[in-house]
């Protein structure tokens, strides 16, 4: 049978399997301490184990300058506001804690823009201590020399202490600027970043950038990224959709959290935009639609019946997650199939490939079955 190799992944994917892959993890945590810090499973995880202690959340910082856009990315991405909207916002003037109940628990403070965190009046560790990731917003439409010369001065700080913090910088406002234009910017920021760590003596930190914008998906896989590189299970993610791809003719799968439209993880094919843009718009066509006229999300407990949501998508009979099939005119099929209260996975297949649809489903349903073990939860996992 086609579900073969899934099946037999699945039940070789004991704990020590699990540590192997952990290993392999492209943004595998460097220390013992930080991965019991952020791994979802030791807070509250996909599968929302929140009556198990969280003692910590991983915590996203957002820095940059004054009007940067670092409250309107925390809105746009975590609140569903319209990125016009975000042309009134308020300049922020204490720390904002935002803390976001999802497939996994975490935190997003962010910072005003007019103060420096440095100073000796600001307890360093108390901000940068347990720190997931630092988001460092660039304006890309404004002045860079000034925020450029306070993130080196925060990166140097910050490698002293907390050497394994991962360091993002968003070249932000991108969208009213040409591809050249963008590029060159990215470049400059670079070079000038390389060189003033390498004066201050730091050689290889690790830094990412990206390129963003709240007017596009951008900043959506951005954060995607950021958040991917915090899930000690994305290693055993990542082989679990490369499994289910090729034994059900998927050409691309996401694993998305459905409230943010982040996509914690993918298979391992390169993700191109247009694929990433027509899922995210699904999911919230498809979300939207049952909010409205879909089943009621049931707290944990035996299932009660209710009436059919709309043609477009069928109640599994077990686990009541919504599932639903767009035929594209390019040929190209949409599946959706959501996997719990926050995270959908939707696939990319030709249509051949969903004449088996009863295959296709039961795949899933084995992929299903080893989220949960990956996220080892029992069965906690119908909220
Ligand atoms: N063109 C464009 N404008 C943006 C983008 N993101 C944010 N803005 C605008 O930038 C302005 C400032 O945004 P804020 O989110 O308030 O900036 P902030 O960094 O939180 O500012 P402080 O709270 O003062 O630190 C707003 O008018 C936003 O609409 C973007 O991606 N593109």
């Amino acid at each position: 049978m086609t579900s073969y190799s899934l099946e037999r992944y699945l039940q070789e994917l004991d704990p020590p399997s699990i540590q192997n892959l952990r290993a392999r993890t492209p943004g595998a945590i460097a220390s013992q301490d930080r991965q019991n810090m952020q791994s979802p499973t030791s807070s509250t995880g996909a599968y929302g184990p929140r009556d198990r202690p969280s003692p910590r959340r991983p915590r996203l910082l957002l820095m940059g300058q004054r009007r940067s856009g670092k409250s309107s990315i925390s809105s746009v991405v975590f609140h569903k506001m319209q990125p016009a909207e975000t042309l009134f916002l308020e300049s922020t003037t204490k720390i904002q804690k935002d803390p976001i109940h999802s497939f996994m628990d975490f935190q997003v403070w962010d910072l005003p823009g007019q103060l420096d965190f440095l100073d000796e009046a600001f307890d360093f560790d108390k901000i940068f201590g347990e720190l997931g990731a630092l988001i460092w917003v660039i304006d890309a439409q404004d002045e860079i020399l000034d925020p450029l010369s306070r993130l080196h001065r925060t990166i140097i700080a910050l490698q002293r202490d907390y050497p394994n913090v991962n360091i993002e910088v968003f070249i932000h406002k991108v969208d009213g600027l040409s591809d050249e234009y963008k590029l060159d910017t990215q470049r400059d920021i670079m070079q000038r970043t390389q060189d003033e760590l390498a004066d201050a003596g730091l050689e290889n930190v690790q830094i990412s950038y990206h390129l963003t914008s709240i007017y596009d998906h951008s900043i959506f896989e951005a954060f995607s990224k950021v958040i991917q590189k915090l899930l000690p299970q994305l290693g055993t993610l990542e082989n679990l959709l490369n499994v289910l791809c090729s034994n059900s003719g998927i050409e691309k799968a996401f694993l998305f959290d459905v409230l943010s439209k982040i996509y914690i993880a993918t298979d391992s094919s390169p993700v191109d935009v247009q694929s990433y843009e027509i899922c995210s718009d699904y999911i919230d066509v498809i979300v939207d639609i049952s909010e409205l006229y879909g089943y009621e999300r049931l707290p944990p407990g035996p299932p009660i019946p209710r009436p059919l949501s709309p043609t477009t998508m069928a109640r599994q009979e077990e686990g009541e997650e919504i599932c639903s099939v767009i035929r594209l005119h390019n040929g190209m099929v949409l599946y959706l199939r959501e996997i719990n209260k926050f995270l959908a996975l939707i696939c990319l297949m030709r249509k051949e490939s969903i004449e088996k649809q009863s295959l296709v489903d039961y795949n899933v349903q084995i992929f299903q079955d080893a989220l949960k073990k990956v996220f080892e939860i029992g069965g906690a996992n119908k909220q």
